[in-house]
């Protein structure tokens, strides 16, 4: 199937010689939910914002639906919605009109029932004469949406939807967005959370550093999910992983005091026993052990810190 975002070698170095992105390839499926995942200052917004033709990259190019962003901006763009982390809505207009106002900016023609379809689907038709300045802060991030659906593109880019969100709203913006996807808009949103992303996202990347450093299906995440971690505590700390242990995927924490063993809990063969045997012909001992599910946050953390 044809991506409908094509990232290709995309890197971006600032004027201060800072740079933000090393070399990004990222193929957006068209009608998935994407969930991009990185800590503060990864490089998930400078990614969006040149995706979005807002920034442009050092070198490298993107495809929107087939249309350059550099080249071609404004057919780029206008398949495009974004939902930036901002609030910024002018306080006095109505939410109609704010709407229609972002439909025409695009230079699309006026259609009301697509506007009303759009509203009612955020469930802001009751709001629609209301002026913006007297509307929640949940109402206005729907507004933020509704805008960014106005010239009806196929792509919609949610960056930190759900940033400072209680949860039932945080709840509502889910349920919003695979709505929305149901129509066949193309979604791909930022997050700092995990569970975000894990509750959302069709596939996952994890960006650290300007680097995409892992693109999977959140089915394939679920079963390293599946792994099992075991945990030694030992009774002597260790300065390093024994030689006689190498092949096994152990990790030793900084202050040596524990063994981390990962391992397929589903798989018919642990290897747990194999591993105590080699542990006692080594002479290492432990004073406790215990299990535990590996989670999706350990993944990303492990991740992260690998590259740190
Ligand atoms: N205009 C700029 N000039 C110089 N450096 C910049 C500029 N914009 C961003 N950066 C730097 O580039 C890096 C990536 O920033 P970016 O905003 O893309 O990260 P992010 O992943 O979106 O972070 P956050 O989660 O905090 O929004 C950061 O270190 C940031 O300081």
């Amino acid at each position: 199937m044809q991506s409908i975002i094509d990232v290709r070698q995309v890197t971006k170095t600032y004027a201060s010689g800072f740079s933000a992105l090393k070399g990004i390839d990222l193929q957006i499926r068209r009608g998935e939910i994407f969930a991009l995942l990185g800590p503060n200052g990864a490089g998930k917004t400078t990614l969006i914002s040149i995706i979005c033709g807002i920034v442009n990259p050092s070198s490298g190019n993107v495809l929107a639906d087939g249309h350059d962003v550099v080249r071609d901006f404004r057919a780029a763009r206008e398949r495009i919605g974004l939902v930036p982390q901002e609030l910024t809505t002018d306080a006095f207009e109505t939410v109609w009109d704010t709407v229609s106002f972002s439909r025409a900016l695009f230079g699309k023609r006026p259609n009301s029932a697509y506007i009303e379809k759009v509203l009612r689907d955020l469930s802001l038709w009751n709001k629609k004469d209301s002026k913006l300045m007297t509307l929640s802060g949940g109402m206005k991030r729907r507004v933020m949406i509704a805008k960014a659906l106005s010239h009806e593109p196929p792509i919609l880019f949610l960056d930190e939807p759900t940033a400072g969100v209680d949860v039932e709203l945080r709840r509502d913006m889910w349920a919003m967005v695979r709505a929305l996807r149901d129509t066949g808009v193309t979604i791909i949103l930022t997050t700092h959370y995990i569970d975000e992303a894990e509750e959302m996202a069709d596939r996952i990347g994890v960006i650290n550093k300007g680097e995409l450093i892992l693109v999977e299906g959140k089915a394939e995440l679920m079963e390293k999910l599946g792994r099992k971690q075991l945990i030694l505590q030992l009774q002597a700390p260790l300065q390093a992983i024994p030689a006689a242990l190498a092949g096994y995927p152990l990790a030793l924490s900084d202050d040596g005091q524990q063994l981390v063993y990962t391992f397929d809990a589903q798989g018919e063969n642990t290897g747990i026993d194999t591993l105590l045997r080699r542990l006692g012909e080594a002479g290492i001992d432990f004073k406790d052990l215990q299990t535990r599910q590996s989670s999706l946050e350990d993944i990303f953390v492990s991740l992260v810190e690998d590259r740190a």
